[in-house]
């Protein structure tokens, strides 16, 4: 199963497909700081993939090479097949890698519905002259994208703040927000860092349903840092196990949890 490179079927009824990107020997430094050391993994389409770790391991790290926003010092990035060269982040995006971060970074003077028709950026190609120029495609455009954005709206369950400030919403929501915003760009990757940081447990719950939902229902791929072990066991088809740069375990949770190496690096010590 889940080392073959076929495709499989998980106990849940999802599928797990090909390999959609693969991290080959991955080192990250800045200046005298070795975050990432020669760490190789693979993400498989339609998989939940979480990167675990201690403080300070690296996980966001990698989550930043994933999402293009760094570059490796070494290694290579191969997505669907082919070898990324560098690029700048919004061109990894217009690839379909969407993500969401560790800090809420949303527009707090803007409502729900605009914070998250701002993800639909890389799917607008009127530009400001060709909106003057053809008004009928711009006006198509906008269309189609606050219909995509209003399906999300449903999807997320949060018609009844869609015209609120952001700003004024509680923190759980506005996590879901922000997975609204990145869903938008109606990705094939989705990147999320820490999506339950300073939830609740009813927030948590909701989240972690959401997250499967997505998967499920859109097929969407996730890489995901989480603390949380309870979340990551429930959610994850797969894990990578960081600390202090390197990777130190690799597989199914059940697995990870029983490794030796990972107990005592990670799963012995209290987090948060
Ligand atoms: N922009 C940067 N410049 C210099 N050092 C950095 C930078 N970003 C991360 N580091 C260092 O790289 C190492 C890994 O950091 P990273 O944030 O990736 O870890 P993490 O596992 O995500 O930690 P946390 O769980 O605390 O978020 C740390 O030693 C950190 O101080």
């Amino acid at each position: 199963m889940k080392d073959t490179v076929e495709p499989y079927v998980t106990e849940d009824g999802r599928t797990i497909g090909g390999v959609l990107m693969e991290l080959k020997h991955i080192t990250l430094k800045f200046g005298g700081v070795v975050a990432i050391k020669d760490i190789s993994f693979d993400i498989r389409e339609g998989e939940i993939r979480a990167i675990i770790g201690p403080n300070g391991a690296g996980k966001s790290s990698m989550l930043n090479v994933i999402s293009g926003f760094y570059t490796p010092t070494e290694g290579e990035v191969w997505f669907e097949g082919k070898k990324r060269p560098q690029m700048r982040p919004y061109k990894v995006a217009q690839q379909g890698i969407a993500r969401t971060f560790q800090n809420i970074a949303l527009f707090s003077g803007m409502s729900t519905l605009d914070n998250i028709m701002t993800g639909r950026i890389t799917h607008m190609s009127a530009g400001l002259f060709s909106q003057a120029a053809w008004w009928g495609k711009a006006e198509r455009e906008e269309t189609a994208n606050r219909e995509a954005v209003e399906k999300i709206i449903d999807f997320l369950e949060i018609q009844h703040i869609r015209k609120t400030p952001v700003g004024r919403l509680p923190y759980g929501l506005q996590k879901r927000v922000e997975l609204g915003r990145a869903l938008a760009a109606e990705p094939r990757l989705l990147l999320l860092d820490e999506p339950m940081a300073g939830m609740n447990v009813e927030e948590k719950e909701d989240m972690s349903r959401f997250i499967l939902d997505v998967n499920d229902e859109f097929g969407t791929t996730i890489v995901l840092i989480e603390h949380d072990m309870g979340v990551v066991m429930d959610l994850s088809d797969r894990v990578v196990v960081m600390d202090y740069g390197k990777k130190i375990g690799d597989g199914p949770p059940e697995e990870v949890r029983a490794n030796p190496d990972v107990i005592e690096a990670y799963l012995g010590v209290s987090h948060d």
